[in-house]
């Protein structure tokens, strides 16, 4: 099973139906991948918090009806990366999910916003469900960018059936290094495939990371970006290996959910 993460480049200069557009044509060239991820608010960028609102599309805007589109046409399942979502609660980061019929399989709104007092903190709303896309033989768990920080939350797609996450993302470049460390411990103590797949470029004066990476369960790196020009990185996945690794070596299987958790206070 081939994986393809599309880093693509969003800058402040570059109309968002043009980057719409070239996202499909970089799609329509991964024919013959079996899934195809994009990164995180794309369309507007994550950082490009003055523009979130005027951007901001109805689940079924022009992003839903193209990447569907891109999907059908390529024949790939297709993690459509995020868009800012206009709801009646207000704006999400909300992923989108594609099978091959380019019939949308799975929404993900962001649970962890980040931005403390500021940006998209501010600016969003939090979702509130752990969701998994049905791709056959390898179900994904969905996280995006921030949410890398809170293992908890993929300790729970695990428990829903994960054997891989799909995390797009617009991570600076600043913290690159807790990116590709924190991406790398997501694989090994899941012992699950994670696709990273970062921007390229600089937007909202902010530089990005870029450095996808695939990983695999062992925490194997199979490819990772250099930086953050826009490329595509392609690893081959099995399937089984998740589940093999995890009966050869059943850490999962030691988890202590009952363990008592003291007071705050009661220790020292
Ligand atoms: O956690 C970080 O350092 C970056 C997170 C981020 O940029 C985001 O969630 O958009």
């Amino acid at each position: 099973m081939r994986a393809s993460l599309i880093q693509i480049r969003v800058d402040d200069a570059e109309p968002v139906a043009e980057r719409r557009a070239r996202a499909a044509e970089l799609i329509a060239e991964e024919r013959g991948s079996d899934l195809v991820v994009l990164p995180e608010l794309w369309p507007v960028g994550a950082f490009a918090f003055d523009s979130f609102a005027s951007a901001a599309e109805e689940l079924d805007g022009p992003t839903r009806q193209a990447m569907s589109a891109a999907a059908a046409e390529a024949g790939v399942w297709l993690h459509a990366g995020s868009i800012v979502e206009r709801a009646a609660e207000g704006l999400f980061n909300t992923s989108l999910v594609f099978a091959p019929s380019g019939e949308l399989a799975a929404v993900y709104r962001k649970i962890h916003r980040f931005g403390f007092d500021k940006g998209e903190a501010v600016l969003m709303a939090a979702g509130e469900e752990l969701v998994t896309a049905p791709v056959p033989e390898l179900p994904l768990g969905l996280a995006t960018c921030y949410d890398l920080r809170f293992p908890e939350l993929f300790r729970g797609l695990v428990d829903a059936g994960a054997l891989a996450f799909a995390i797009p993302a617009g991570w600076p470049e600043a913290r690159h290094e807790h990116w590709t460390v924190l991406a790398r411990a997501r694989a090994v103590e899941n012992q699950a495939y994670v696709l990273a797949c970062g921007t390229a470029g600089t937007h909202a004066r902010t530089p990005q990371a870029g450095r996808s990476l695939i990983v695999a369960p062992s925490g194997e790196l199979l490819a990772e970006a250099a930086g953050a020009d826009e490329l595509v990185l392609r690893a081959e996945l099995d399937p089984k290996e998740a589940t093999t690794l995890r009966d050869r070596f059943p850490a999962l299987k030691d988890r202590r959910l009952g363990v008592a958790v003291p007071e705050p206070g009661a220790i020292g």
